[in-house]
């Protein structure tokens, strides 16, 4: 969400969407772009992005595979996310007018565990372990959320994870849709009419980056 501050010099990028969506492809296409038009850019991802952040992704994902306690889930993923925040916090002490493009964030815990322990605690829970210092450093960035939606059956049929609702997951995206700064796709949510690289330039003028 656009934040009060007059000058905001950094961006951070949240791109989300259900599980084959093509997150990590336009997430690529879009480092590219902003890098080629002369910006500095860090990506990253929850979970994952730090070595213990990847270590953390390994038990999370073990553990919804195995259908383990959606609290201890959501537990981990935070871990996971601050790793990744105190990463981008550092970054961002040294290129002030950067931008981050993080795949994944705090809606995909909402979105994830927030059917089984309720969508409120979810998000409650996205907030603990982030510290004064890094929600003022983060504060000062334009945050902007992206959602992406793309074919999910019957293509990605075999690799989508049987212990997902992935309804619940969809509808929750698409409850955001209003507070979404840009919504690839949105009057086609089941084809990908667009290539990686043409949802790239779309987002980013939508994200007014170009
Ligand atoms: N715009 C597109 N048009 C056609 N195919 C695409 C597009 N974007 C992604 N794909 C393909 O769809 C598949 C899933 O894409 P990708 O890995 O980028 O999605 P994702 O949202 O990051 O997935 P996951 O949630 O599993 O990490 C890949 O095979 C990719 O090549
Ligand atoms: C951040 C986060 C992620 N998940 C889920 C969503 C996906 O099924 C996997 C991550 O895989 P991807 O290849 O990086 O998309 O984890 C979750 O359940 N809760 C979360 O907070």
């Amino acid at each position: 969400m656009q934040t009060p501050h007059a000058h905001p010099t950094s961006t951070f990028i949240i791109l989300e969407g259900p599980d084959g969506s093509g997150k990590t492809s336009t997430a690529s296409a879009l480092c590219d772009l902003l890098r080629h038009k002369g910006r500095q850019v860090l990506r990253v991802r929850e979970p994952g992005s730090t070595s213990l952040g990847q270590e953390l992704r390994q038990i999370a994902l073990d553990a919804k595979r195995s259908s383990g306690n959606p609290h201890t889930i959501a537990l981990l993923m935070q871990a996971a996310r601050v790793e990744s925040y105190l990463m981008v916090d550092t970054w961002l002490s040294t290129h002030p007018r950067g931008t981050v493009i993080s795949e994944r964030s705090w809606p995909s815990t909402v979105a994830y565990q927030g059917s089984a322990i309720g969508h409120d605690a979810a998000l409650e829970l996205t907030r603990f372990g982030l510290g004064l210092h890094l929600y003022a450093h983060l504060s000062r960035a334009r945050h902007q959320l992206a959602l992406l939606f793309g074919p999910r059956r019957p293509f990605f049929e075999d690799a989508i994870d049987s212990t997902v609702d992935h309804d619940a997951v969809e509808a929750y995206y698409r409850s955001l849709i209003p507070e979404a700064h840009a919504v690839s796709d949105r009057n086609h949510p089941d084809v990908f009419p667009l290539t990686p690289t043409q949802r790239a330039a779309a987002l980013a003028q939508q994200l007014e980056l170009i």
